[in-house]
C-alpha cells in the first residue's frame, strides 16, 4: 500500500523534531555557553551537549534516547478528515519508531508491558481545532518524562517553601514559578524552559502550560505585566545557582512564557510544565488538497552552528580552558573498593569495559531475585536506550542516561546485595544512597542528561541483553563502552554535590521572598 503524501508529511516533522533541534533553541544554549565559564563543569556539560545537538543532526538519530509522549496539535480547514487524519499520524509514528527515530515509550501502565511502537490507549495525544484556512498546521512537540516528572501546580493561597505566603495575585503567582523552577533542581536536564498556566482547572491549566511551550524563544508576552512576570522569573532563576545539569552555574533557565485563562472563583491553579534544554518541537504548514510541506513553523536548526564558538576560540583561550579542567581518572570496569574510595565529588572519570543498563523495572525485580550474570564491582547505567535489531545483532541509537532519584529506595541495598561499585545516571541520589556509598564503598556518576548521541558514540559493542520482556528501555543492556566520560557528584566520603546545590539555592530562593508584584 502507497503511503499518503499526509503520512509522510508526518514522518517527515517526527524526525526532524526528534533529530535537529530548532534554531531558537540553539541560539538560547549558545548563550549559555558564553554565560558558563568553558572549564567548569557546568562549561563542560554545555560543550557536551552542543556537541551532540550536532551529532543528532548529522546522524539523523534521536539528539535524547527519551523521545517523549508524543503531542500534536492540528488545525484543519471545515471539513478536513480527521480520522483519517489520525490513522495516519500513527502510522507515521509507528514508522518513525521501527526506525529508530522514536523510542519504543508507550508502556501499559497495568502490566507494565511495551506495545512496541508508542501506540496505543492514549498515545499519541493528538489535539484537533478546526479553522477557516485551507491550509492545515501541524505542531509537534517531544517532550520527555524526566522533564515531565518535574512540572508542578501550585492550588493559591498557598505556603511556598523558601518564599513564604503566595496570595491570589501576580505576586504569589511570581513566588510559585519561580519555586517551580527551585524544585527542578538538575533533574529535568537543565538549564530548561518553562511554560506556566494560569488559571483553568487542574487538566486545562497545564494543557495551558504546555501550550506556551509553542511559543518561540524570543517571543514577548502580549500582556504587559505577563511580559514583566516572564522576565523578571528568567532573570531570578539565573540567580539560582542550579545551572546545567544542577551542578551549580549562571544558566539555570532558557526560557520563560506565561499563558492565562479564566478560572472558577473557587478555583486559582498556577500550572508549570518544564522542559528540558533537549526542547523538541517544530511543526510545519501543509498546502490543504496535496498536504505536501509549504513550510516549516519554526526556524530549522541547521542554521545555527552549535560548535562555531569552538572554532572561533583563539589558541589561548583554548590552551587556558584546557589547562584548568578537571583532572580525568581512567577505570577499567569492573571496579575494585579501591578504585572508587580513591574518587572525590568534582573528579571526571573515564570509564572502559562493560557496564549494564538498569532502571526502573530492573531495580525493582533486583530486590527479590538474583541477577542475571555476576555484578560484583559491576557499573549500572541508568539508561533506556533506543536499539535497533538487524542481521548483525544489536546496534544502539541513542543512550543518555535517566533520572537516578526514583531508585532511590533501591540503590543503595541492590549495590550492597550485588557488590555494585558505581552507578551511574542524572539528577543526583538522595540519603539512603549516600549513606550506602560510604558504608559499601561507592560513586555516584553523573552523565549528562540528553545526550544521547554523544554516548552512544562511546558504544563499541552490545554484548547481551537480559530481561527484554521489560522492553526495550526497561531491560538490562550489556554494553561495552570506551572513553565514557562522566563527573563524581556522590562520593564514598559522604560528600554530595546534589545536596550542596540544593542547600545553596534553597538560600538564594529565599532572597526573592518580598513582594515584587504589587
Ligand atoms: O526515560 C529516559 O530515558 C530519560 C527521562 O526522560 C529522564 O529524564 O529521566
Ligand atoms: S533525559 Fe533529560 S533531555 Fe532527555 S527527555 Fe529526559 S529530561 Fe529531557
Amino acid at each position: 500500500m502507497s503511503i499518503s503524501i499526509f503520512e509522510q508529511s508526518m514522518y517527515q516533522l517526527i524526525v526532524e523534531t526528534s533529530t535537529n533541534l530548532p534554531a531558537d533553541v540553539r541560539r538560547a544554549i549558545s548563550a549559555a555557553r558564553e554565560a558558563e565559564d568553558r572549564a567548569t563543569r557546568a562549561g563542560l556539560s554545555l560543550s557536551t551537549i552542543a556537541q551532540n545537538i550536532e551529532m543528532a543532526e548529522s546522524n539523523v538519530s534521536p539528539i535524547c534516547q527519551d523521545t517523549g509522549m508524543p503531542t500534536f496539535v492540528v488545525h484543519t480547514p471545515i471539513g478536513a478528515n480527521q480520522i483519517v487524519m489520525k490513522r495516519e499520524i500513527k502510522n507515521a509514528i509507528a514508522r518513525a519508531t521501527k526506525e529508530g527515530k522514536l523510542r519504543t515509550n508507550s508502556v501499559d501502565s497495568l502490566t507494565g508491558s511495551n506495545t512496541g511502537d508508542n501506540l496505543g490507549p492514549g498515545t499519541p495525544v493528538i489535539h484537533f481545532e478546526q479553522w477557516e484556512r485551507d491550509e492545515v498546521d501541524v505542531r509537534l512537540i517531544l517532550k520527555g518524562g524526566g522533564c515531565e516528572n518535574k512540572n508542578i501546580q501550585y492550588s493559591l493561597p498557598c505556603e511556598v517553601e523558601g518564599l513564604g505566603k503566595a496570595g491570589r495575585d501576580l505576586d504569589g503567582i511570581r513566588k510559585c514559578v519561580l519555586h517551580a523552577v527551585y524544585q527542578a533542581q538538575g533533574q529535568g536536564c537543565s538549564a530548561g524552559f518553562i511554560g506556566v498556566g494560569i488559571g483553568g482547572d487542574r487538566t486545562t491549566g497545564y494543557e495551558l502550560a504546555k501550550q506556551q511551550l509553542f511559543r518561540t524563544v524570543d517571543d514577548v508576552n502580549p500582556i504587559p505585566e505577563l511580559a514583566r512576570l516572564e522576565e523578571y522569573i528568567l532573570d531570578k532563576s539565573n540567580q539560582l545557582g542550579i545551572g546545567t545539569m544542577g551542578f551549580g552555574g549562571n544558566v539555570t533557565l532558557l526560557g520563560c512564557k506565561v499563558g492565562v485563562n479564566n478560572r472558577l472563583p473557587a478555583s486559582f491553579f498556577v500550572s508549570v510544565a518544564y522542559n528540558c534544554w533537549a526542547y523538541r518541537r517544530q511543526g510545519v504548514l501543509l498546502d490543504g488538497s496535496t498536504h505536501e510541506i509549504k513550510s516549516w513553523i519554526y526556524e530549522g536548526g541547521s542554521s545555527v552552528s552549535m560548535t562555531e564558538q569552538d572554532n572561533a576560540a583563539t589558541d589561548e583561550a583554548a590552551a587556558a580552558a584546557e589547562a584548568s579542567k578537571p583532572k580525568e581518572i581512567v577505570l577499567q570496569m569492573p571496579l575494585s573498593e579501591e578504585d572508587v574510595r580513591g574518587l572525590k565529588v568534582g573528579d571526571v572519570v573515564i570509564l572502559n569495559g562493560e557496564m549494564h543498563t538498569g532502571r526502573d523495572a530492573l531495580h525493582k525485580y533486583l530486590m527479590d531475585h538474583d541477577a542475571p550474570i555476576d555484578l560484583n564491582g559491576g557499573v549500572i547505567y541508568h539508561c533506556g536506550p533506543v536499539m535497533l535489531k538487524d542481521d548483525e545483532g544489536w546496534h544502539v541509537k541513542g543512550a543518555g542516561p535517566t533520572t537516578s532519584i526514583r531508585e532511590e529506595p533501591y540503590q543503595g541495598d541492590i549495590m550492597k546485595k550485588f557488590g555494585l561499585r558505581a552507578v551511574i545516571g542524572k539528577g543526583g541520589m538522595g540519603p539512603k544512597t549516600l549513606a550506602a556509598l560510604q558504608e559499601h564503598g561507592g560513586v555516584y556518576l553523573n552523565a549528562v542528561g540528553g545526550a544521547a548521541q554523544y554516548y552512544a558514540e562511546c558504544i563499541k559493542q552490545v554484548n547481551g541483553v537480559d530481561f527484554m520482556e521489560f522492553g526495550i528501555p526497561e531491560a538490562m543492556w550489556h554494553l561495552q563502552v570506551e572513553g565514557f566520560a562522566a563527573i563524581v557528584t556522590m562520593d564514598s566520603n559522604g560528600n554530595s554535590l546534589h545536596a550542596d546545590v540544593d542547600k545553596d539555592s534553597k538560600a538564594k530562593l529565599s532572597q526573592f521572598k518580598d513582594p515584587v508584584f504589587v
